[in-house]
Formats: structure tokens, sequence, C-alpha cells
């Protein structure tokens, strides 16, 4: 469990993150959205204590990161995958990294295995991909088995394979009772992986939510619709005098899109005037579409 009351932090005059609230749960992966420099790196740092909050405090599993005797067995955090000494191998990186923290080395064997770098962890991390060094920044995430992963962009430069992986196993460790918090501007992948959801718009918390409530809220229901007499079968919809929440987009002769009805009501309507349907689709909202819709005045750096 993290736990955050009041979070603020500001460099000099710019405020990057503000009275920030939230629980993360454990047993559940958390995904943690917001555009460019809504202050999610920011968040993910003062919770693992490399930055002191201005005002406010952070928890981890109940005490603040830095009271915590085993940081690494409390605490694996993926926040710069850039940070290791490109000469080293792999497996002396993490050598090194469970010497400090008195893990055994064959917990550093485990987790080259569980994050497929076995074969390489005799090479130069120097002369590694960036999904290579995503791996390794996982694996040394992983080194302490903390109750707590903070993933700062796990899928980033990984391959579909390897995207896949990550969705795997941190749906593995939430199932093991973890708390999983992680970011990304993948949306269609945090759909499959996140259980639920804080959004931050500029240093607040703009939403925090289980994911299906959060890609439903305030959307309502979209219908495609094909038909042959399409444009007749808009009109009766419409009807003499049309709801402000009923919408019809055109898209083409024959199709259209409805908002604001039912798949089964546009159905019944279309029976009831004796109009022909080749297609009739209910479309699910997207996170993509409720994100964007929630974060379009959010974005710190817009482009013009
Ligand atoms: N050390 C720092 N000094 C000054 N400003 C900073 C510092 N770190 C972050 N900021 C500013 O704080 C704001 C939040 O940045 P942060 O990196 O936390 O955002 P983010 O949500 O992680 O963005 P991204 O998705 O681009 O990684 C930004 O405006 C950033 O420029």
């Amino acid at each position: 469990m993290i736990e955050a009351r009041g979070l603020t932090k500001r460099y000099g005059s710019k405020m990057a993150v503000e009275d920030v609230t939230f629980t993360v749960p454990p047993g559940q992966v958390t995904g943690f959205l917001g555009p460019n420099g809504a202050g999610k790196s920011t968040t993910m740092r003062l919770v693992v204590g490399l930055d002191r909050p201005t005002e406010g405090s952070v928890t981890v599993l109940g005490r603040s990161y830095a009271d915590s005797q085993a940081p690494l067995a409390t605490v694996g955090a993926l926040l710069d995958a850039k940070g290791v000494h490109p000469g080293r191998s792999a497996r002396s990186h993490l050598r090194a990294l469970a010497a400090t923290h008195g893990i055994p080395d064959k917990r550093v064997d485990a987790v080259l295995e569980m994050t497929g770098l076995s074969s390489v962890a005799g090479k130069r991390v120097g002369g590694f991909s960036l999904g290579m060094g995503q791996r390794l920044g996982i694996a040394a995430a992983l080194l302490g088995d903390p109750q707590v992963l903070l993933l700062d962009e796990p899928v980033n430069g990984l391959d579909p394979d390897g995207v896949l992986w990550v969705r795997e196993l941190v749906r593995y460790l939430a199932g093991e009772g973890r708390t999983v918090l992680l970011s990304s501007h993948l949306m269609s992948e945090m759909a499959q992986t996140a259980d639920r959801v804080i959004v931050l718009g500029r240093g607040r918390v703009v939403a925090d939510a289980p994911i299906a409530e959060f890609i439903s809220e305030g959307r309502s229901e979209r219908v495609t619709v094909v038909s042959p007499d399409a444009a007749r079968l808009a009109s009766v919809l419409l009807g003499p005098d049309p709801s402000p929440e009923l919408q019809i987009e055109p898209q083409g002769e024959e199709r259209f899109t409805v908002t604001g009805l039912s798949a089964a009501r546009v159905g019944e309507i279309a029976a009831a005037n004796g109009v022909v349907l080749h297609e009739l689709t209910p479309q699910a909202a997207s996170l993509e579409e409720a994100y964007l819709a929630l974060t379009r005045d959010q974005v710190e750096y817009q482009a013009v």
C-alpha cells in the first residue's frame, strides 16, 4: 500500500506536484497516467525518497521510505533505466546492488532468469538495446522481492513480446498481493494491464477510479449504423423534437454513428419504420478516449 497525503513538490517557482492525495492498494495494478510534465515521475521519486516533499507526506506500507530497514525488500523501483555503468555486465551490476543490500547472489540469478536476461548476463550493459536495458531495470526492481513495485514507463522500448511479458509479470505480482504502480503512455496496454487508474494533470489528481468506471464515466453509448436507407433512419431517430443528448454523425451515404441511444433502441425504431439494417454495432468507449477527454485541458506542453 502506498498512501500520499497532501503531497506537494515545488522546484523554485515551478509547482511540479500540488496537494496530491491518493492510495495505491495492494493486490492490484494501479495505472499512473498523465500528460508530459503532469508530475508522475516527481511523485514516484517522492515515494522512494529520492526527493523530499515541500509539503505533505507519502508512506509505503505505513512508513516513510527513509525509515525502511530493508528498502529494496520494501519497494522495487524502475525510475530511470539508464543509471547503470556501461562497462559492467548485467550480472555484476545486479551483484553489486545485491551486495550493498545484503541480498544473496542466488537471487541475482533468479531475477536474470525472470527477466529473460540469463543468456546475456555476462555482456556489457553499454551494448544493451533499449529493451534489454528496460529488462535489466526491472530485474533490479525485483531484486529485493519487494512488496511494492513502482515502474515508470516499463514497456518503453520493448517489442510486442516484451510488452506482453511486462503485462503478465505485473498481473502475476499483483495477484500475489503486492502493490504495483505503473506509468505508461500506451493506453491500450494500460487498459489491459491496470485494475484502476490515477490520473495527474498539471501536478494534481484529476481522476482516481477503477478502470471500468473511469472509462464509462460521463460517456454515453455510441452505436454505428449501416443501412441502405440511412438518411431516412437518421431523420426518424431524430424525430420532430430531437433531445440535446442525441447526436448523429454521418460517415458516408449509408453509415452514421448515433450517440445517446442504445443499439437495441435504434434496432427497434428501424424495425418499426420498416428500415433495413446492414450493421448495428455498439462502440465500447476506450481508455484512450476517456483519458483524452479528461486531460484535454491539462496538457502542459501543447502543440499549436
Ligand atoms: N528537478 C527539477 N527541477 C525543476 N523542475 C522540475 C524538476 N523535475 C521536474 N520538474 C518539473 O516538474 C513538472 C513535473 O515533471 P515530471 O517529470 O514529474 O512529469 P511527468 O508526469 O513524469 O512527465 P513525463 O510524462 O514527461 O515523464 C514538469 O513541469 C517538470 O519540468
